[in-house]
């Protein structure tokens, strides 16, 4: 688990103060994938590098499993150190190693047996699909190849972080794809707590559990990214969902239903049945108008503007929010004038 509290960084540059990173609060669950997502220059990879200990915040504190890392020095920092597995922003490995020499780096400080070593290489490189590329070089390795290979070299020495900064950028659709599957494999077959920074919501949608949105130093949003997709004005929401915004179909007048309703529906009995059993239950017309279905991870989301006509629509409202629909309404129905 990882706790940000109220963290400050500042930088000096030309004589200017540059605020990276302004009274910072966040937290990741154990086990959890949560990515920092936020335009450039917001403090996503400050964030990354003050939890990674390469950064020092001016103020605040930062915990993994606990431990406050802020306060540690020496053997200490060092041990907390190895439970922090980073794979850093760009091309990091070792042009004069082979994929099997990167990963085992980590492992040479450790007093491992030559055996030992050699097993838990090839453990990794199992791990990230590349059991039959451990003597090629990295020249020889695709852009893909090697961000998974990066990935298993920072998990070498089996972290219980894992910080990834733009592990995906500058890859096509399919090779993202690859990372993004090892970077959950990290989560899911070894209970790694994993923080990614990115500017690509294709990361969020396919792995996150929580999402931080970062702004000019500031955490403007950050949650569960299913809860957040939910709430009105959410920018994650707004990015993840489909568009539903027709504005010609916002008023009840002029789409010719007695309820327009913008409504959020999350797994898949939701998705599939809620509509039409509530259309069915209180014998009203019910008409999508906009919008759509989507993923996020494995959980199926559709976000609609609907169109409720009939005396139980009010009640079919309230029904839907009782079965956890996400319901924003609409203006109530003005009479458009003959
Ligand atoms: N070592 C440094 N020295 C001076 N200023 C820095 C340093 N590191 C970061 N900054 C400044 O702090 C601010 C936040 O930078 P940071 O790299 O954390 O943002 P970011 O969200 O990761 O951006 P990007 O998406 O472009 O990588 C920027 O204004 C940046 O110029």
């Amino acid at each position: 688990m990882i706790t940000v509290e109220n963290i400050t960084k500042s930088f000096t540059q030309n004589g200017e103060t540059v605020v990276a990173l302004d009274d910072v609060s966040m937290e990741v669950s154990a086990g959890a994938v949560c990515g920092v997502v936020g335009p450039s220059g917001a403090g996503k990879s400050t964030l990354a590098r003050s939890i990674a200990l390469l950064d020092k915040p001016d103020r605040g504190s930062i915990r993994v499993d606990g431990v406050d890392l802020l306060s540690l020095d020496g053997k200490q920092l060092r041990a907390a150190r190895r439970q922090i597995g980073v794979v850093p922003q760009g091309d990091s490995l070792l042009r004069q190693r082979t994929a099997a020499g990167n990963v085992a780096l980590p492992l040479e400080a450790a007093n491992l047996s030559p055996q030992d070593r050699r097993s838990r290489v090839g453990e990794l490189l199992d791990l990230v699909g590349l059991t039959d590329k451990a003597t090629v070089y990295p020249d020889q390795l695709s852009g893909g190849q090697r961000q998974r290979v990066a990935v298993a070299r920072a998990l070498a020495a089996k972290p219980s972080v894992l910080l990834a900064d733009e592990p995906t950028s500058a890859l096509d659709p399919q090779t993202t794809d690859s990372v993004l599957t090892v970077l959950d494999r990290a989560r899911s077959e070894l209970g790694v707590t994993v923080l990614v920074v990115t500017h690509d919501m294709t990361v969020v949608r396919r792995i996150a559990d929580d999402v931080a949105v970062l702004d000019g130093g500031r955490v403007v949003e950050h949650g569960n990214v299913v809860d957040l997709v939910s709430e009105p004005g959410s920018y994650v929401g707004s990015t993840l969902l489909p568009q539903t915004d027709q504005a010609e179909q916002l008023k009840p007048s002029v789409s010719g239903h007695d309820v327009v309703a913008e409504v959020v529906l999350v797994g898949f009995a939701a998705v599939g049945a809620l509509l039409p059993e509530a259309s069915n239950r209180f014998g009203i017309d019910l008409s999508i108008l906009g919008g759509g279905l989507t993923r996020l991870g494995d959980t199926p989301v559709a976000k609609f503007r609907v169109g409720l006509t009939g005396e139980g629509s009010e009640s079919a409202l309230k029904w839907m929010i009782e079965r956890d629909a996400h319901v924003r309404r609409a203006p109530a129905k003005v009479e458009v004038a003959a």
